[in-house]
């Protein structure tokens, strides 16, 4: 079985997010169709308010599209009501954010199992330990997060959203707060992830760098995908952002 016959775990038909309405309307995507599969690194990449962030929002359930659908596995978003909504995203997803949104007041460990606390679910503790060690904060579980550096936050962060083995993950920019070596650690965590733990993960970021950690790199303009890479580097990376650039700057 290659690869490409794995199937989505995430997928986008014809999906139209329009803000506002009547002159002040913004079309943020535009009949966009993807599909995010299983066991993959995907990366969005795109210019700034090309639609990345509500792509991700919209396939997250936490922004409700205007036309169109959005599927995590086979459940139609769209279909489902408040209550079911919440609790899809609590079983079957994992967020990282830009900014870590950890519990103050918990420690890193009590950040970690939170959700799974809230679910009423018992964390699976050898998944754990393994979640613990990958992100190489065994030493540091007792720690609130003021005691930790940023990148350690991250972590933590990370381990959140694993430790419930979600179906995906969706990362915005979580190396947008970090210094470029705490950043490698969080990016080369997510790789390994889904190399080693076959992890979904799908990624917003602007830096070719971060991109290259991923299998695929998805391209934005317009709330539409205009390019797909596969095995990308930053180079290459960059090389599409410029010839996209140009396109754009003709057009
Ligand atoms: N809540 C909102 N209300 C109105 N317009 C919005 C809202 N959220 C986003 N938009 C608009 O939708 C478009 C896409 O925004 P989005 O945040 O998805 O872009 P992005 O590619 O993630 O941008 P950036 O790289 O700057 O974060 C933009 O024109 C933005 O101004």
């Amino acid at each position: 079985m290659t690869r490409d016959s794995l199937t989505a775990a995430a997928s986008a038909v014809g999906l139209s997010k329009i803000y506002g309405e009547g002159g002040t309307h913004v079309t943020a995507l535009d009949n966009l169709g993807v599909e995010f599969l299983r066991g993959q690194f995907t990366a969005i990449m795109g210019p700034s308010g090309s639609g990345k962030s509500t792509l991700m929002h919209c396939m997250a359930g936490l922004e409700p599209v205007t036309a169109g659908s959005a599927r995590i596995g086979d459940t139609e978003l769209g279909g489902l009501d408040d209550k079911r909504l919440t609790t899809m995203r609590r079983d079957r997803i994992g967020f990282v954010f830009q900014s870590f949104n950890l519990l103050a007041t918990l420690t890193a460990l009590e950040n970690i199992t939170l959700p799974m606390a809230i679910a009423g679910r018992k964390p699976d503790q050898a998944w754990l330990d393994r979640v613990v060690a990958a992100v190489g904060l065994a030493d540091r579980l007792g720690h609130r997060p003021s005691q930790l550096s940023g990148g350690q936050q991250q972590r933590v962060a990370c381990a959140r959203a694993l430790a419930s083995r979600p179906e995906i993950i969706f990362a915005d920019e979580p190396t947008g707060n970090l210094d470029s070596r705490s950043g490698a650690q969080i990016l080369s965590f997510l790789r390994d992830c889904v190399r080693d733990l076959g992890q979904t993960v799908v990624m917003v970021t602007h830096d070719p760098i971060a991109a290259s950690y991923a299998d695929r790199v998805v391209f934005l303009a317009d709330g539409r995908i205009v390019d797909d890479l596969r095995a990308p580097t930053a180079d290459s990376v960059l090389d599409r952002m410029r010839r996209l650039d140009a396109v754009a700057r003709t057009s």
